[in-house]
């Protein structure tokens, strides 16, 4: 008997105790493995839709942007899915058929059907905006632009998305939006480096938006945001009838007055010839009124093609004499000293990508557009045959006109050229005001910094799961070298 409980005692295998330890060992063990596992599957994700309108003056996009539901106040989450390019010119074309601007969505509006879950149509927001070529429209004919906005209204509401709202954005909320979505996508709202300024080229306006060290002098031109934590105060400012489209009109303004029967143009190519109507120039409230038998008479725009000239003429639309603020960009305007990076978008981008001129010094731009501007348009044509016609005649006016307003209009340097990005999308999402301003009327961008926890939701499972095997093992290894704990009373080991 003695022998037998001194074998038992040598191996404690066979104690009923230690079996029992090992199987809830075991049981514990493989409990734990299959929790770490189902935790750590990716679970489907559930994502949030919405459509925002751009009703720019030249043309109008749809967006359809996405985001992983349980992450909308991460920077940086949500990504543009999809777009579609609304046929037809931008919507203040309709004025005198305002029920066309309706219609006209009607395809696009289709086409985000299909691009978002049926599921989903009911709850996501649609929103649009429209933008300079329905301001001047306004200015124009207020009637007319109000029924453009109902027409296009009622098109919406009838769609199964979710309809909130439909309206002019002012000029300072295209600038400010349009910041804040390159800045979220950039991920710069939570970055120590600071934000990167925005500048907008439209067919209508153009946009400047940055932070200035500098308290900023004119009301009207700053805005406030407090974001992730932090504080910005912006300088803003829209100019209304600075972008492309429009500034040609000026610029030709300016060289048909008085009304001529041809008009000889340094921001065209030699060789280009053709004839236009005075109306074409002087159909918008940006340019001066003259009388109607001006208006029906035609005339021959013919290129010289002289980038010098053409720059001489271009400052022309800019009036630098009168500034009642510390500094001024130009027309009287407030603008405090140029800071910081900048994110150059829209027709900054089409027309410098075009001239591949993205990369470049301000002076070889320079260089680039003087034989750009003198080379004769035939051979212009035959390099660009795909090229549309209106763009590809007007790149050395837009290219001059771009360097110009950068240059003397906002006072970049030869020094800070260089700080100027001209972007068109970051991370598949193009820069523009409509992610910034979806963000902001879905209160996606929280005023203070979301709290976030120490490690992710798997990474602490899996070191839970490391730990916990760890401490096994060293059960085991203090069982092996020191044998078990002895369960038996402190009688019995006397
Ligand atoms: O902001 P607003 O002023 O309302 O105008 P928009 O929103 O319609 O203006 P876009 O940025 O879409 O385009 C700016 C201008 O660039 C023109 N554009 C678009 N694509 C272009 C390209 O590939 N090459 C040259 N110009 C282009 C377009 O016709 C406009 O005149
Ligand atoms: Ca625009």
């Amino acid at each position: 008997m003695a022998e037998q409980r001194e074998m038992k005692a040598k191996t404690p295998w066979h104690s009923g105790k230690v079996i029992c330890v090992a199987v809830f060992f075991i049981a514990a063990l493989i409990t734990l493995v299959a929790i770490a596992f189902v935790q750590n599957k990716p679970i489907p994700q559930k994502y949030k839709y919405g459509i925002v309108l751009d009703a720019g003056s030249s043309h109008t996009a749809v967006y359809i942007y996405e985001w992983p539901a349980e992450k909308e106040n991460n920077t940086g989450m949500v990504r543009q899915r999809h777009t579609c390019a609304v046929k037809g010119k931008g919507i203040s074309s309709y004025a005198q058929k305002s029920s066309g601007a309706g219609q006209s969505l009607m395809e696009c509006i289709e086409d985000a059907k299909g691009n978002i879950p049926a599921d989903k149509h009911e709850e996501t927001p649609v929103y649009l905006g429209a933008t300079a070529g329905m301001r001047l429209l306004r200015m124009q004919d207020s009637e007319s632009a109000e029924e453009v906005m109902t027409s296009v209204k009622a098109t919406l509401m009838s769609s199964p998305f979710d309809y909130q709202g439909a309206r002019i954005i002012s000029g300072q909320e295209e600038g400010a939006f349009g910041w804040i979505t390159v800045n979220y996508l950039g991920k710069n709202f939570r970055k120590a480096a600071g934000t990167m300024g925005a500048l907008d080229l439209g067919g209508a306006s153009t946009q400047i938006t940055f932070v200035s060290g500098q308290s900023v002098e004119s009301p009207d031109n700053s805005m406030d945001f407090r974001l992730y934590g932090n504080d910005y105060q912006l300088y803003t400012h829209s100019f209304l009838c600075y972008g492309k489209d429009q500034v040609l009109k000026l610029a030709l303004e300016k060289r048909l007055m008085p009304v001529e029967t041809s008009l000889e143009d340094p921001c065209f190519h030699p060789g280009y010839s053709e004839k236009k109507s005075v109306k074409n120039v002087f159909d918008t409230p940006c340019v001066h009124t003259i009388n109607k038998e001006d208006m029906d008479k035609s005339f021959t725009h013919n290129g010289t093609g002289n980038f010098t000239e053409c720059q001489s003429s271009i400052m022309k639309v800019f009036n630098f004499s009168q500034c009642t603020n510390s500094r001024c960009s130009f027309n009287g305007v407030y603008q405090p000293p140029i800071e910081g990076t900048f994110g150059a978008f829209s027709a900054f981008y089409f027309v410098m990508n075009f001239l591949n001129l993205t990369g470049h010094s301000l002076a070889d731009s320079k260089r680039g557009l003087e034989v750009y501007c003198n080379t004769p348009w035939d051979a212009i044509k035959e390099r660009h045959p795909t090229v549309k016609h209106k763009y590809l005649a007007e790149y050395c006016f837009s290219g001059t006109y771009i360097l110009t307003l950068l240059e003397n209009g906002y006072n970049f340097t030869f020094e800070n050229w260089k700080h100027i990005s001209f972007i068109d999308k970051i991370e598949d999402s193009n820069a523009g005001w409509t992610l910034g301003y979806m963000l902001n009327l879905t209160n996606m961008i929280p005023a203070e910094a979301p709290d976030t926890p120490l490690m992710p939701h798997g990474g602490f499972v899996t070191l839970v799961l490391f730990l916990t095997i760890f401490l096994l093992i060293l059960l085991l290894l203090w069982y092996k070298f020191l044998g078990l704990p002895s369960c038996s009373s402190p009688k019995e080991v006397v």
